[in-house]
């Protein structure tokens, strides 16, 4: 597969206008294969969640109709494609709760395309994303529209996330109705970038989720303790001369939006849990809603397992994040708590930013890194090496909570016969090292830049269709 077979042009096959697929590297692409929709797969030398001898999967039609020892599935028919896993971990497609993919608006930083190739490159078969655009998506025309470009991508199932309130101003509630019942059937709603801090228009959203069975998913950020805020408030930010941001305002908002919900009866998402305290409140919050635990749900970032206020001794933007990047002791608390499933899943939070906006003096620097491309690897070192989480436990917080959280019922499900085929390859023994340049965002503020890795995904199929493959055979690369 070469570049040129890029996108799946489920839609309409035009891609005249679409900006070109960024380079990925060597022997590295992103392709949805339009006239293979209703093909087959097969999947050699493969082992499902690293668990027991490798096997063959072939799918077709979108759907894996034989899983067996290696050597033995043979595919009938002409349109097979052929990916050797080479013995890789064969999981269930990753489902990223938390992106940004600045379309409509700042194309410059992301767009559908751009942002759906990295995701798919990434193992992703299906993201979210956030409704800070501009214009806002708080209305279905807006949701619509995304949803659209990413069917016309066809690499990664792109579902909007509505906004809470008419412009992300905190004052009136959107039409959220409107927008469940459209084309784009939202289901997950979120003010990100600003929390829905009055308490009556939560309560309000919540209620109102209720009927839709939808979630809203808070960014949880007391805004009266953030004003000026520039780094995790403590002993860092205070010899760095940088205005702290408390880690109490994200915890009294989580515990005020716990109670709300159980008073409610609705589910609440808890975006990018930063504090180990935070993890606390979920604790405590999370066995008291009426309708169980499950109805209140939490992510981390893979940026908050891995990165701490440490690395902000040099004022490098890059690492300028909302909510900062807090301590070790928090990083490790996040971790435990997803290990525990206290936080139940992982969300990248994918932020690019253009240039300008990036690279900045810190003070004027906007918050936000890119994660798509880097999530796995990065969950691999802070969970999987550590022995938090094995491969069963990688699915769950990547691909299967998140899907049940979103209620996507086709993502997030079994690798078994009679299933959709949604699925990543990993590589577990590689090792490569990150460059901005060469990841597929057209924005490139990694935090990660030069820093070696653990694991790469090999390949990813959506429905039946390989929408990323990376050729590179060698174990240790770049
Ligand atoms: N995380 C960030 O630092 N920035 C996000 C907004 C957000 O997730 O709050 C963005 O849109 O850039
Ligand atoms: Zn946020
Ligand atoms: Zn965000």
């Amino acid at each position: 597969m070469t570049e040129q077979d890029a996108g799946g042009h489920e839609e309409s096959g035009r891609s005249d206008d679409a900006p070109p697929v960024v380079p990925t590297g060597a022997g590295r692409s992103a392709g949805g294969d339009g006239p293979r929709d209703r093909g087959s797969v097969l999947i050699t030398n493969a082992v499902p969640y690293g668990e027991g001898d490798p096997v063959d999967v072939l799918t077709v039609n979108g759907v894996i109709a034989e899983i067996g020892p290696v050597g033995s599935v043979r595919a009938s028919g002409e349109a097979t494609d052929v990916l050797d896993a080479a013995g890789g971990v064969l999981l269930p497609g990753f489902v990223d709760l938390h992106t940004h993919l600045r379309e409509p608006g700042r194309e410059d930083a992301e767009t559908v395309r751009s942002g759906a190739t990295a995701a798919a490159l990434g193992g992703y078969t299906a993201v979210f994303a956030m409704a800070n655009t501009d214009p806002v998506a708080d209305n279905a025309l807006v949701t619509e529209h995304v949803w659209r470009a990413g069917r016309q991508v066809g690499l990664v199932d792109v579902h909007p996330v509505g906004a809470v309130t008419v412009g992300l101003e905190g004052a009136k509630l959107a039409e959220l109705g409107t927008m469940a019942g459209s084309a784009a059937a939202v289901r997950v709603f979120s003010d990100d970038g600003h929390c829905v801090d009055d308490p009556l228009i939560m309560r309000r959203a919540l209620e109102y989720s209720t009927a839709l069975d939808a979630v809203i998913a808070q960014h949880a950020e007391e805004p009266r303790l953030t004003a000026g805020a520039q780094a995790h408030e403590g002993e860092r930010a205070a010899r760095l001369g940088l205005a702290g941001w408390p880690s109490s305002a994200e915890e009294s908002i989580v515990a005020r939006d716990c109670i709300l919900a159980a008073h409610a009866g609705a589910r609440l998402h808890v975006c990018h849990v930063s504090t180990e305290g935070t993890a606390d409140v979920l604790r405590w919050g999370k066995p008291r809603h009426p309708s169980g635990p499950a109805a209140i749900s939490a992510e981390v970032t893979p940026h908050h397992l891995l990165l701490t206020d440490e690395r902000l001794t040099g004022y490098d933007p890059v690492n300028k994040v909302n909510p900062p990047l807090r301590t070790s002791s928090d990083a490790a608390a996040l971790a435990d708590a997803l290990a525990e499933g206290v936080i139940d899943c992982v969300a990248t939070d994918h932020a690019p930013h253009a240039v300008q906006d990036k690279d900045a003096e810190w003070a004027a620097a906007r918050p936000g890194m890119l994660g798509l491309q880097t999530a796995l690897s990065v969950v691999v070192r802070t969970m999987l090496r550590p022995g938090l989480l094995d491969w069963r436990g990688v699915a769950r917080v990547m691909s299967e909570r998140p899907a049940e959280i979103a209620r996507l019922p086709d993502q997030g499900r079994p690798i078994e016969v009679g299933e959709p085929a949604n699925l990543a390859i990993v590589d577990q023994d590689a090792e490569w090292t990150v460059r901005g340049a060469e990841l597929a965002s057209i924005a490139s503020n990694t935090p990660y830049e030069g820093m070696r890795l653990p694991a790469k995904v090999r390949a990813t199929v959506l429905r039946g269709r390989v929408t990323a493959r990376d050729t590179a055979t060698s174990p240790t690369e770049g």
